[in-house]
């Protein structure tokens, strides 16, 4: 086992499960690297992942290094139903969040772990105001496709037109990308959306877009090669990607799901190799009740079967509370099963499952390119509209079932049937398989040892190193006064075992 700096790094979510799982991977990466890191996001998310998986008070190690959980109060009761609306919730975040994280970076360094990095995810950009307050670098990871960070750096700074009150149906050409037709520009652009507080949320990462010194990105450079390089010339980009692969550390134990995930691996086990469709749509998707139907009787009329997920909306959404057709669950019989939430990586990765029905979400997306997995691919909004025409365009390893909310066409059971059918038999199905084991391929090479998002990562790791020097030498403490402590609160508590510190401060690890 070789000898590590340990150095602390706070890593600040978003409270959604989207934006907590990408960084939570970054996380465990960076720990495997020989970090220690600390992740935060308000208790209330923290209530549910305790709840949800074995998230405790002790440090886990992950590889060479170690994580840990902290929460912090957001302000609110229990059950305040303004959490539910972004507009209030991001700027409530804002102000509690900027006295509460200086708070734990204080106690923390108190602690004997001062930090030397603070790392967010979008939606909220003031963590970099945070960092630059206490003199600490930071940087921001980006939880979606490169192609959508260009596309909103575009829309941003007005760089090329976009679909507007006057030009709704407006085709956009951005550098190095396909020509994206109006819909499959990320939605929260378009004049009309639903959805302006997401606009206004993404934008706000934006406006704060040179305060971290480095943008990681959860893809690789092989997914997005020519558009990385573009963004590269403009921005710090750093892929990191796929994160929720880690070859050297899984530690599959520290999770961040918010809900517990039903048992149906062994349901999987019982199928034929490749005859389940996995039906998915995220956790923030709410489909109408007609259209909910629909799904369900194209999956009956294929004969295939299914693994679906129904996940119930929270109770101050809004969301209607679906319903399955009548006597549906009877004429499935053993080819069908219906869960709240599943284990979705282990579910992509079970030889059983033949295709993925998705939202397209970033996560959703990666893990199945990445899985080797072909998709039928039903957007909504936001990035999934553009993700989707990536993953049947120019991924090749989807076909398209709808064109997202915008377009506001109920899907009929026919098409499903359709698309389910194109999807696993026949040569379509063959050539998707075969594309998507080619990304599966070039994904595990991008994190394996030496691959181009291990460098990157190694890269950023040996650049916090580097910059914690600085940071403690501003603060006139030398690195081992600031894990000396540590040592001792590990050792004494068993949960891992450290040797001395070296006078350079490296702490050589040993577990
Ligand atoms: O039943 C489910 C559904 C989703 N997920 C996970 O939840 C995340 C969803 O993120 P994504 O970006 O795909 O969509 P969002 O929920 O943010 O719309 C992914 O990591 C999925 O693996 C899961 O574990 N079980
Ligand atoms: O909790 C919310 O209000 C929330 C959570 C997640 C949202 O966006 C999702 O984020 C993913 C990562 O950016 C993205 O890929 C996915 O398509 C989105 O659904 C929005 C709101």
């Amino acid at each position: 086992m070789g000898s590590e700096a340990l150095v602390h790094v706070l890593l600040v979510s978003f409270p959604g499960q989207g934006h907590v799982n990408p960084l939570l991977r970054l996380g465990k990466r960076l720990a495997s690297k020989g970090l220690l890191v600390t992740f935060t996001t308000p208790e209330s998310i923290g209530k549910a992942m305790r709840k949800a998986s074995n998230i405790g008070e002790e440090l886990s190690p992950v590889g060479d290094g170690f994580i840990r959980f902290e929460f912090f109060e957001d302000g609110w009761d229990e059950d305040e139903i303004r959490r539910q609306d972004l507009d209030q919730y991001l700027p409530q975040l804002e102000k509690v969040g900027k006295v509460l994280i200086p708070e734990m970076i204080r106690r923390n360094g108190e602690q004997g772990r001062p930090v030397s990095c603070l790392i967010n995810n979008p939606f909220i950009p003031w963590v970099s105001d945070v960092a630059d307050s206490l003199g600490l670098p930071s940087a921001m990871l980006w939880v979606q496709s490169c192609a959508c960070f260009t596309a909103y750096y575009h829309y941003y700074h007005g760089l090329v037109p976009f679909p507007s009150e006057t030009a709704m149906e407006i085709d956009v050409q951005l550098p190095c990308m396909p020509l994206l037709k109006h819909d499959e520009t990320p939605s929260f652009l378009y004049p009309t959306t639903p959805y302006p507080f997401l606009r206004r949320a993404i934008m706000g990462q934006y406006k704060n877009l040179d305060k971290p010194f480095c943008i990681l990105m959860d893809t690789f450079q092989e997914l997005e090669h020519e558009n990385i390089e573009y963004m590269s010339k403009i921005s710090p980009i750093k892929t990191v990607g796929p994160l929720f692969k880690n070859p050297k550390a899984p530690n599959a134990a520290v999770k961040g799901d918010f809900m517990k995930a039903d048992d149906c691996v062994g349901w999987l086990d019982s199928k034929p190799a490749s005859s389940v469709v996995y039906v998915s749509f995220g956790s923030v998707v709410y489909l109408k009740q007609d259209q909910w139907d629909e799904i369900a009787f194209g999956l009956l009329n294929s004969g295939v079967n299914f693994l679906w997920v129904m996940k119930p909306p929270h109770k101050d959404s809004g969301y209607e509370v679906l319903r399955l057709p009548e006597g549906f669950l009877e004429k499935a019989g053993d080819k069908g099963k219906v869960v709240q939430w599943s284990p979705q990586e282990q579910v992509l990765a079970h030889p059983s499952v033949a295709c993925f029905v998705t939202h397209c979400g970033w996560n959703s997306t990666m893990e199945a390119l990445t899985s080797g997995m072909p998709v039928v691919a039903f957007p909504q909004w936001g990035d999934q509209v553009t993700d989707a025409k990536y993953l049947v365009d120019v991924f090749k390893v989807g076909v398209r079932m709808c064109r997202g909310e915008a377009e506001n066409k109920l899907i009929t059971r026919d098409v499903v049937e359709q698309c389910l059918r194109e999807a696993t038999c026949g040569p379509k199905a063959e050539e998707m398989k075969q594309n998507a084991m080619k990304w599966s391929a070039a994904a595990e090479a991008a994190v394996a040892e030496g691959g181009s998002s291990d460098r990157n990562i190694q890269a950023f790791v040996d650049e916090v190193k580097r910059r914690s020097l600085e940071v403690l030498a501003a603060s006139g403490k030398s690195a081992a006064n600031g894990v000396a402590d540590l040592t001792d609160k590990v050792a004494a508590n068993g949960v891992a075992e450290l040797g001395e510190p070296k006078v350079n401060g490296e702490l050589k690890v040993v577990s």
